[in-house]
């Protein structure tokens, strides 16, 4: 694993020059009439200019060409199953659920691997959301790649990423999770098959939820996000690719230098990772099952209160200890679309069917929850403290939205579980009547 060093904190003001460039920074202001080392200044705003302090977001850039320097952009045809388009098939308001994606046995890299599986809204109103599984197997050679629609919530599941980005770089492994906001540059580097998970919100951005009567600790810790420091390359390249996805659609533009040529930045509009392992999980210790609001690790909220565009919500392995109480998520219709992935180990609400690399989608109001072989067993089991498995990681994006499936999610791909609903038949009626005419408790 690369010794690559970090700056820890969330959402504080970040400074980073490359150790053999000292002052590449400006002292006291941002604009010089020249750099040193004769750098560019360049800023990367994520907010309006007007924006609040609380959520004004921006970062300068002293780099050795401004970002403007590229021949225009042309449409790219690359990724082929990537999409913005919500109605490509009809809408489909069964549970749904994916076998583990297959990843391509021909040479594909981060951004051509890119696969749309269901998603809602519009990126030119800025407002929306869409779920992507990458799958590729070779490193991006010679191009960089920017979203402007929106941020990247990126949840690698096979393989680690070795991203370069503007600011510096990162390396994600598996149980960690990075966020690649809108407009930055990277470049994804990988050893051999790759899979994971992208959930792009075109509002906002994430941050840490607040934390309310918990206190000022818990769930995942501000210091525990780690931004990269500076690193970059001064190299000349014949016809280095950037691609930027706009408007849904993907272009590429060619210059004649790598983008990674950042010597020095400050700024609070960075990009991060975090390791699941670090997050503080809090519970019910009496009865009860809680919402799994209280997993959640980063939220993008919408403009209405308390009401996300993206929850980003882990099932990490944790003690279960309620007393008197049906331990393993309930049966469950929601106003809010859950999608789900699992990044190793099994799920409690569904030992089998459910399996790493594969997904399940249950869409406002689409009834889910424990499978039969779930509910019998924990309906009878004997409430002693439990562990819930070691190496065990699945996850959630819970979006206010309601998310359609692309032709990809629901055809191309064949690997949509056609017998899922099976898995609740065998639920049946428990209920019996005694001989007084009054419900009675029953084991079941
Ligand atoms: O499995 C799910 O559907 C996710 C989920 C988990 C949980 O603990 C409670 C409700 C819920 O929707
Ligand atoms: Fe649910």
């Amino acid at each position: 694993m690369p010794e690559y060093k970090y700056l820890p904190g969330f959402g504080s003001e970040f400074v980073s020059e490359h150790p053999n460039y000292p002052d590449a920074l400006p002292k006291g202001q941002n604009t010089p009439q020249k750099c040193a080392y004769g750098l560019y200044a360049e800023q990367l705003n994520g907010a309006a200019f007007t924006a609040p302090r609380i959520e004004n977001f921006r970062t300068w850039f002293y780099r050795i060409r401004p970002s403007a320097v590229h021949k225009p952009f042309q449409p790219y045809n690359g990724a082929k199953f990537l999409s913005n388009n919500w109605d490509e098939v009809p809408p489909n308001p069964n549970q749904l659920r994916w076998n583990p994606f297959d990843i391509p046995g021909e040479k594909i890299d981060f951004v051509d691997g890119l696969h749309t599986v269901c998603g809602a809204g519009d990126a030119k109103s800025r407002h929306g959301i869409a779920i992507h599984i990458y799958m590729c197997n070779s490193s991006m050679e010679n191009r960089a790649f920017y979203n402007s629609d929106g941020d990247l919530l990126i949840v690698p599941q096979e393989g680690a990423l070795d991203i370069v980005t503007e600011f510096g770089r990162i390396y994600v492994e598996p149980n960690e999770i990075c966020v690649i906001q809108q407009g930055m540059r990277f470049a994804v580097n990988v050893t051999g098959p790759t899979r994971g998970y992208i959930c792009e919100v075109y509002n906002g951005h994430f941050k840490i939820p607040d934390l309310g009567p918990i206190g000022a600790n818990g769930l995942a810790f501000p210091r525990d996000f780690l931004t990269p420091t500076a690193w970059f390359e001064d190299r000349d390249v014949e016809n280095f690719q950037v691609i930027s996805k706009f408007q849904g659609s993907l272009f590429s533009a060619s210059q004649n230098h790598s983008s990674f040529d950042v010597v020095a930045w400050h700024g609070n509009y960075v990009p991060y990772k975090y390791n699941l392992a670090n997050f503080m999980v809090i519970n019910s210790v009496s009865f009860d099952h809680c919402d799994p609001s209280i997993f959640t690790v980063l939220t993008c909220p919408s403009l209405r209160p308390g009401t996300a565009i993206c929850d980003f919500v882990i099932f990490p392995p944790r003690w279960s200890v309620q007393e008197n109480t049906f331990r393993p998520p309930y049966y469950h219709r929601n106003c809010m679309s859950e999608f789900m992935g699992l990044i190793q180990g099994r799920y409690e609400a569904k030992e089998g069917g459910f399996f790493p690399g594969g997904a399940t989608l249950h869409s406002i109001m689409t009834p889910h929850g424990p499978d039969y072989d779930c509910f019998d067993q924990a309906s009878n089991a004997k409430l002693e403290p439990q562990r819930i498995a070691e190496g065990t990681q699945s996850f959630m994006f819970e979006s206010s939205l309601s998310m359609a499936t692309t032709k990809w999610g629901q055809e191309t791909c064949n690997k949509l579980d056609q017998q899922y609903y099976e898995c609740w038949q065998k639920l049946k009626n428990n209920f019996r009547i005694s001989s007084y005419g009054r419900a009675v408790m029953l084991d079941v």
